[in-house]
């Protein structure tokens, strides 16, 4: 497959995340040919004279091995620029200090809690106001738009209940009615391996590089990605100015998991499409984008190559959630996803348990949920666990 906008070989995506080197002239070169990035692990630059620097001076405002995995970002996420930075919450962040005091985020009513959380903050201390709404609907975000809209930041599939939004309708609704405001995506729960938002209308892409794109939970990571030079340069200043680039050592780390992001991510989902049939097949109700039931299966299909490893599913009963969950042997009770192992938590009172009960509540949110991250192991044996913990928790017989 050729490329025909530039002489690069356009690879397919699963080649694309483990075929890189510099003979584009992209990104700085090793002058050993080492065939894996070093780590630069220094904080400054020699310079030949005071008015005269390198390509690099100082490892807060640039270093080679940052440099390295942000080109390799951008060409896997269809960007123009990528930005390492030190976790997930830090790139939103970042992005958000694009609004100024007396404009508006429009975000969806079903996302991650520290997302809610740090938005309720800039309510509070910097004046800049969210309007929560269903992104399920595109049109529901109409009466919410005026010229305050500077953010309007979707989810999909959103954390924990795997809703979906439609990237490219909503980008050209706002984009037509709001030329001042950007559609961000937080592509967290697929990976730019199956989901590219860029491509389909959004102008900015944020990633919590500490699940999927690193997938060993060894690393705290955030990733931001843009296709306009002015977005971009606005996005590095605040890095630069506020020092929360990533460090070198996680920089490697992170090159390192995207590696082998699709074929962890084949095999988390197949597993993961079987677990939510399973789950399906004994009457739970199951939250999903692989399942044909779900609301928006086709929508997310157009946008995506799979549904990714995550799913969430509702016991009817939060005693019996907790005691699920506690039964289980393998999968471990955790917050996060996008690791090699399975985790399993009750995104209430874990992952979501800075969202108050009261707005959990006015959102919708089951208190009983139960929150699947399906790892790498053998899908028989997460299969095995589950029904133990299904059956020995009396969750099988209430669901039947
Ligand atoms: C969807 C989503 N976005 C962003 C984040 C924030 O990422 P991090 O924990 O790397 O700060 C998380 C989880 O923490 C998440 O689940
Ligand atoms: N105590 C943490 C909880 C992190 S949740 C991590 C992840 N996004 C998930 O959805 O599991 C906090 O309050 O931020």
């Amino acid at each position: 497959m050729v490329d025909t906008t530039t002489t690069r070989i356009k690879y397919r995506p699963a080649t694309e995340l483990v075929y890189f080197d510099n003979s584009d002239g992209q990104g700085p070169k090793d002058s050993y040919n080492a065939a894996s990035m070093p780590i630069y692990q220094t904080a400054t630059f020699k310079q030949t004279s005071s008015t005269q620097m390198g390509e690099y001076d100082y490892s807060r405002s640039g270093n080679p091995t940052r440099s390295h995995v942000e080109n390799h970002l951008a060409k896997i996420m269809a960007a123009k620029r990528a930005f390492a930075v030190n976790s997930g919450m830090t790139a939103l962040d970042v992005i958000t200090r694009m609004v100024k005091a007396g404009e508006e985020v429009i975000a969806g009513n079903d996302l991650y809690g520290g997302t809610n959380r740090l938005l309720s903050f800039l309510a509070t201390h910097n004046n800049v106001k969210t309007h929560h709404i269903d992104t399920t609907n595109s049109e529901t975000i109409i009466p919410y738009l005026s010229e305050k809209t500077r953010l309007v930041l979707l989810e999909t599939p959103t954390n924990p209940l795997m809703k979906i939004a439609d990237i490219p309708r909503i980008s050209e609704i706002v984009h037509e009615r709001c030329p001042n405001a950007l559609v961000v995506v937080d592509n967290t729960m697929m990976s730019p391996y199956l989901q590219k938002p860029l491509e389909l209308g959004a102008d900015i892409v944020y990633h919590s590089g500490t699940k999927y794109l690193s997938g060993h939970h060894d690393l705290m990571a955030g990733v931001v990605a843009v296709k306009d030079d002015a977005i971009a340069e606005k996005i590095y200043f605040t890095i630069n100015a506020t020092g929360v680039g990533l460090s070198p050592f996680d920089c490697w780390l992170l090159m390192r998991g995207i590696k082998t992001l699709a074929v962890r991510m084949d095999r988390q989902q197949a597993s993961a499409i079987q677990i939510a049939d399973f789950l399906q097949s004994h009457n739970f109700k199951v939250h999903y984008p692989g399942l044909k039931t779900h609301p928006q299966y086709e929508l997310h299909a157009k946008m995506s190559r799979g549904p990714g490893a995550v799913l969430s599913f509702e016991t009817g009963n939060v005693d019996l959630s907790e005691k699920l969950v506690e039964l289980t042997r393998l999968w471990g009770i955790s917050v996060s996803f996008g690791c090699v192992n399975s985790l399993i938590s009750m995104p209430c009172r874990m992952s979501h348990a800075s969202i108050p009960a009261a707005v959990r509540a006015e959102r919708a949110m089951p208190e009983d949920l139960i929150r699947l991250c399906v790892g790498i192991e053998d899908v028989d044996d997460l299969l095995e666990d589950l029904y133990h913990a299904l059956t020995a928790s009396g969750s099988l017989k209430l669901a039947n």
